[in-house]
């Protein structure tokens, strides 16, 4: 299938919104001038105002008679780029008006029989980072070859609508009443719970009661009775399902068998971000109705006695006490990131640590060829499909979760790895997806399910200058190149922090300050995305 998202996803440097408007522009010019429709995609319509719809490459066409929309029904059409395809209005030399609803856009299409009539349920854009469902119905002639014509065209605008994604999933929304801004709730009622209702998706919702809670939630979860669990939330409740998944009596099962996704409601919403390209909670709702199956690395963490799992990062160091070290300046929002990073940056602050790293690739353009190298294999949602098999085959008459091939932290160090001493480590950050907040595309080489880590160091010694330009380099896109930065792709590691007091996050989250190793392990859990290979730029 060729989307303006599988081509967005070939070149995620390029700017989206140039791109998808010149595809639209050349779809439409290619479609209107080679008028390359057949006949079977042709609906006639029985309206004073519409004479048919058409189905296209790309987009439904609705044929209007004379000028078409009234003019108050104009205004939605206005073209902007918003993440999703365009409604448009077009006159073709002829003077025919037609307007054309990406397949993107549509969440549903059914025949009703008094009177005999189709109705398509679709989203509308309301703002840039809003969309809207609604609604067009059009009555068609009353006979039965008309009716066994529509359903055929309906089936068939459907199966283009919804392309490799399942059809009216079956969906438990956990809400955290706490998240961001503690408007969880207020932003499912009214920017994504309508998007699913009109998609016809089945809705089971529970809010959170307490940290922790999602995890119990998923540990009991009848993973028969759901496709999906959806995070109205930050990047806390994805973990907690991962971990709650995880707990289950056949955790490989669950962990493949649930589509975890979130509809971005908190401060850090990374997963929303790499997956969907978006933090608008409609957006992302309509991603996710849309959204194509795909497996994704899970990393395990052992520490002291436990082990639990990780989808999005481990940060020692600067980071980490930057995230989880400022709560006393929460009134500053989300800049009290960037504050603390700067204090620390300027203060030269150093993290002592003790390292052992299973290394996979080591050069920086060994690690950029082999991302080409997935990406080019792997366009296509079909692949994505086959990586869910090929997950699920690995896993055949295996049913816990996989064994830990290094061993957990409190053994010895795995034969071949070598512990280097780092006193002058200032960021240790491993990630397995390519954003870690918006405009920080820190880890560019990242990949859903290439069985590895990227694993940033950086020294905390360096210039201040140096450090300056470094931090400006994430959001330039230029960082993984810069010297000073050592970039790796990693399989496992061991990491000893020194001292006995400091910050340790993983997925966002403090965790104890005490050693723990950390494994990919890969295509363990289960997302939902827009498609393509990888993840959103
Ligand atoms: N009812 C609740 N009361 C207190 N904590 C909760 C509740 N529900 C969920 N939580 C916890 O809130 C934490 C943060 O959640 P989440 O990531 O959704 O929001 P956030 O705003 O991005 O978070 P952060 O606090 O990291 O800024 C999670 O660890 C989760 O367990």
């Amino acid at each position: 299938m060729t989307t303006a998202h599988s081509n967005r996803d070939a070149d995620p440097f390029a700017d989206p919104s140039s791109i998808h408007d010149h595809e639209h522009e050349h779809e439409h010019q290619h479609e209107h001038e080679h008028s390359n429709t057949l006949v079977s995609d042709t609906l006639l319509i029985n309206d004073r105002q519409v004479s048919a719809l058409v189905l296209r490459a790309e987009c439904v066409t609705i044929r209007h008679v004379g000028l078409g929309p009234r003019e108050d029904d104009r205004t939605w059409n206005r073209p902007h780029w918003c993440g999703l395809g365009n409604v448009w209005n077009i006159t073709t030399p002829s003077g025919i008006t037609t307007t054309d609803i990406p397949y993107y856009n549509i969440l549903d299409a059914y025949l009703s029989s008094t009177p005999p009539a189709v109705t398509i349920e679709y989203v509308r854009s309301v703002s840039k980072a809003s969309v809207h469902p609604a609604h067009l119905a059009y009555a068609i002639t009353s006979d039965k070859s008309a009716d066994e014509q529509a359903s055929a065209f309906l089936n068939t605008l459907l199966a283009r609508s919804y392309a490799h994604s399942q059809q009216r999933k079956r969906v438990l929304v956990l809400i955290n009443p706490f998240g961001g801004q503690g408007r969880a709730e207020q932003l499912w009622t009214r920017e994504a719970k309508p998007i699913f209702t009109a998609a016809k998706c089945s809705l089971d919702t529970q809010v959170t009661a307490y940290r922790g809670h999602a995890v119990e939630i998923a540990e009991q979860l009848d993973i028969d009775k759901y496709d999906v669990v959806a995070c109205c939330s930050g990047d806390g409740l994805p973990h907690e399902v991962f971990n709650g998944l995880a707990k289950q009596k056949f955790p490989r099962r669950a962990l493949s068998k649930i589509a975890v996704v979130q509809i971005p409601c908190g401060t850090g919403n990374a997963m929303s971000l790499n997956l969907n390209g978006t933090e608008s909670p409609s957006l992302a709702a309509l991603a996710i109705v849309k959204g194509v199956r795909r497996p994704l690395d899970l990393v395990s963490i052992t520490q002291g006695e436990n082990r639990y799992l990780s989808f999005l990062s481990q940060a020692v160091g600067i980071v980490a006490e930057s995230d989880l070290g400022t709560e006393n300046l929460r009134w500053m929002g989300s800049a009290r990131f960037t504050y603390g990073f700067l204090v620390r940056l300027l203060g030269k602050t150093v993290y002592p640590c003790d390292v052992a790293v299973k290394v996979e690739i080591e050069s920086k353009e060994a690690i950029k060829e082999s991302w080409r190298e997935a990406r080019t294999q792997d366009t296509s949602v079909e692949d994505g499909q086959n990586k869910v098999r090929e997950a699920e085959a690995d896993d055949e008459g295996e049913t816990q979760l996989p064994p830990l091939r290094y061993g957990t932290v409190k053994q010895s160090l795995p034969e071949g790895w070598h512990m280097q001493a780092m006193p002058e480590l200032g960021n240790f950050y491993c990630g397995n997806m390519l954003h870690m907040s918006s405009d920080s595309p820190i880890f560019p080489c990242a990949l859903p399910c290439d069985g590895r880590a990227d694993l940033v160091t950086v020294a905390g010694t360096i210039p201040r200058l140096a450090a300056i330009d470094l931090l400006l380099s994430v959001e330039k896109g230029t960082f993984m190149d810069k010297p000073l930065v050592d970039y790796r792709k990693v399989s496992a590691y061991r990491i000893i922090p020194r001292g006995d007091e400091g910050y340790i996050s993983i997925d966002g989250e403090r965790v104890p300050f005490a050693p723990f190793q950390a494994e990919v392990h890969r295509g363990l859990g289960c997302v939902l995305s827009r498609g393509g290979s990888g993840y959103c730029a």
